[in-house]
């Protein structure tokens, strides 16, 4: 990774958040590093603007930055990317949107929303493989095939963020729609409710942004030494 093309004006940042230290140093040292116009786009968890700026202006590398959040439903064009930037230039951030715009939703948002974004809908995806995951044992333990459960599970999930997407109605008020009174729904919702179901997912995304500041802090002790 020794060379940085003085013609490359848009480079993705996409090593681990612990390895970002080091690659920005190997950058500094690239002969295409004296190009201070190009756009950086960082997608690692956690790294603040603030510490990947820093980064930037200690290897002389510019200071446009993008630092985004994707998820890896961008693979089938149905993902989500969030985004801050404190570039001014609209031509660049439309620019961004319009490369973006292709794999899903994007949505600019301010730095302090970013680690919360990482929790919500970067790792989001894996707390919903793991409901649907349990969903498909739960008709596999009632004596559904594993192949049908899961099918179910996964098309019953899309199905649901489908209705939560294209709805006027909020979300509380499309499962009342499914939850007859004394029905097998409100059952379930009951057995939910004991569970926490709610409260863990809450939980979940708290504990996933907490993880993103505490990258954030570490990262920047190592920017610094
Ligand atoms: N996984 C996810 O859902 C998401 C991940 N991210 C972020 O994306 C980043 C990458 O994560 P992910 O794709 O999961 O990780 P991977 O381990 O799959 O990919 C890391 C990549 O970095 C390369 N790499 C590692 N070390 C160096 C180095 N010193 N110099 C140059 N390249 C290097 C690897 O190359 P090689 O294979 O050749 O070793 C590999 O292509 C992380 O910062 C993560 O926070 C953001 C959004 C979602
Ligand atoms: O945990 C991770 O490495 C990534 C960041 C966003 C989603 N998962």
């Amino acid at each position: 990774m020794g060379l940085l093309p003085s013609t490359c004006s848009w480079v993705f940042l996409a090593v681990k958040p612990q390895e970002m230290k080091s690659v920005m140093d190997r950058l500094r040292c690239s002969p295409g590093s004296a190009v201070t116009t190009r756009i950086w786009i960082s997608v690692a968890a956690g790294i603040s603007s603030s510490t990947l700026l820093k980064m930037l202006s200690d290897g002389q590398l510019g200071r446009q930055l993008i630092r985004a959040m994707p998820n890896t439903a961008v693979l089938l064009k149905c993902g989500c990317v969030t985004y801050s930037t404190d570039i001014q230039d609209d031509s660049i951030t439309r620019s961004f949107e319009t490369l973006m715009k292709p794999l899903g939703l994007c949505v600019r948002v301010p730095e302090g929303q970013m680690n919360a974004t990482c929790a919500l809908s970067g790792s989001g995806i894996a707390f919903l493989l793991m409901a649907l995951e349990a969903l498909s044992d739960g008709g596999v333990k009632m004596g559904l095939p594993r192949a049908l459960s899961s099918q179910l599970a996964a098309q019953t999930m899309m199905g649901a963020a489908q209705l939560a997407l294209t709805a006027v109605e909020p979300p509380a008020i499309l499962r009342e729609r499914v939850s007859s009174p004394g029905g097998t729904t409100m059952a379930g919702l009951h057995a939910l409710e004991k569970g926490a179901f709610r409260s863990v997912l809450i939980d979940a995304v708290e504990a996933a942004t907490r993880k993103g500041e505490e990258l954030s802090s570490s990262s920047l002790v190592n920017s610094n030494s």
